[in-house]
């Protein structure tokens, strides 16, 4: 099976990449030295469709599986949800030797993750990411946690999973507005660290909207190692991981302000990255045919770019909750061009909102 490291000393793990490889999960557990006990954290859509293949490679492997579904849906990311896995994990009396395995997507991951993080302290989790932007972004680097409802993911814990186990066929069956929302974040890779990433998507676009698993798996696969080598370098993002916040800044005030429901992540992303595009070029580090090939490509996928209407002082305001934020200031990830980035200081809300069409 396809295998790529997360290089971390001894916090590393592998990541699995293939094509009908979620039976393998009961063994790739098994390898890791996990223990014998696992609370399955999934919702009610995942679970229905694929709960009882890894349910079944687990038991094989030995494992004794517990069920634990939480609602699905980006509102319920929060600390009722949470409260509710602890209660559970409480109830079937997981201890130490226990670990978590989160199957979904970024949703599921992230509290499943938290939760593994915080539960007694600390125990192991697995990640088995079931949509395209769980499998190419969050899986991968260790961001856990649940949202406020002043902002996005402001409670959280960098926690390294044990492994993540990639296989592509389940994206068979994910949404067509879920699967854009992981080409948002491929895209996002491309602008700032990987001009040939970018290329490969206006080339192919026909093919991954086609979902054709080879060029899925190159798109994966690349991702996966583009985030893993940032994570490497700055895993708490102290300084260049900011990087895989382009088109955050924007697109998380976007989430917050429409209250976690109208515009899914990804959608949010390819909004923010149209701005940050914008401001990069009023900012002089980009010229405007790059922005408009940006504009291009995530309309060509189906992605939104308009900002929705809130006032300036709205937009202000969920700004300043970015955990960008510093003294006074905004760290603001820019591209250079297409294939590179600049992270530089907004100490001036209001220039950001003009380059982004709003007026004050
Ligand atoms: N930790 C990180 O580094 C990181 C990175 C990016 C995004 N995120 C977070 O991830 C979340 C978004 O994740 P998401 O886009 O995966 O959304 P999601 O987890 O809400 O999943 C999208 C929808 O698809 C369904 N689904 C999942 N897999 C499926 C499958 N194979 N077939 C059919 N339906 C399926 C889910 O039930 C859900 O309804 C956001 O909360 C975002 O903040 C975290
Ligand atoms: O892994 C990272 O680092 C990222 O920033 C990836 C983002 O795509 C992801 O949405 C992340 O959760 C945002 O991080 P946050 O710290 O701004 O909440
Ligand atoms: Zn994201």
């Amino acid at each position: 099976m396809d295998r790529l490291d997360v290089g971390l000393g001894e916090r590393s793990y592998p990541l699995y990449f293939g094509n009908g490889n979620l039976g393998t999960i009961g063994a790739c557990c098994k390898e890791r030295g996990l223990g014998m006990n696992v609370a399955m954290i999934t919702n009610p859509t995942v679970g229905s469709l694929y709960a009882d293949g890894v349910r079944d490679s687990m038991q094989q492997a030995g494992f004794t599986v517990n069920l634990v579904e939480i609602p699905d849906g980006e509102e319920y990311k929060n600390s009722v949800t949470l409260n509710a896995i602890y209660d559970r994990c409480v109830a079937l009396g997981l201890d130490r030797g226990a670990f978590i395995l989160a199957l979904g997507g970024g949703v599921v991951g992230d509290i499943a993750g938290f939760a593994a993080a915080t539960y007694l302290r600390g125990i192991p989790f697995v990640q088995v990411p079931t949509t395209l932007l769980a499998q190419v972004d969050s899986s991968v680097g260790g961001k856990t946690g649940i949202n406020h409802p002043q902002g996005k993911n402001l409670i959280g814990a960098f926690y390294q999973p044990r492994l993540v186990l990639i296989d592509v066929t389940v994206l068979a069956t994910l949404p067509e507005r879920e699967f854009l929302c992981g080409l948002a974040e491929i895209v996002k890779y491309g602008i700032v660290l990987d001009r040939e990433l970018f290329e490969y998507i206006e080339s192919h676009g026909d093919k991954l909207l086609a979902r054709n698993s080879d060029s899925l798996l190159h798109v994966i696969r690349r991702s996966c190692a583009i985030k893993a080598a940032v994570v490497e370098n700055d895993e708490r993002e102290t300084g260049l991981r900011a990087v895989l916040n382009y088109g955050h800044t924007v697109g998380h005030a976007v989430e917050t302000l429409t209250g976690y429901g109208r515009y899914k992540h990804g959608e949010a992303v390819a909004i923010g990255m149209v701005q940050a595009a914008r401001f990069s070029e009023r900012s002089g580090l980009s010229r405007h045919d790059e922005t408009e090939r940006i504009v291009a490509l995530l309309t060509r996928l189906g992605l939104p770019v308009d900002l929705p209407q809130f006032g300036a002082d709205e937009y202000t305001e969920a700004l300043w909750h970015d955990k960008k934020v510093r003294e006074g200031g905004l760290n603001f990830v820019y591209n250079r061009g297409i294939g590179e980035f600049h992270i530089g200081r907004v100490t001036d809300i209001s220039t950001l909102l003009t380059a982004c069409g709003i007026e004050a």
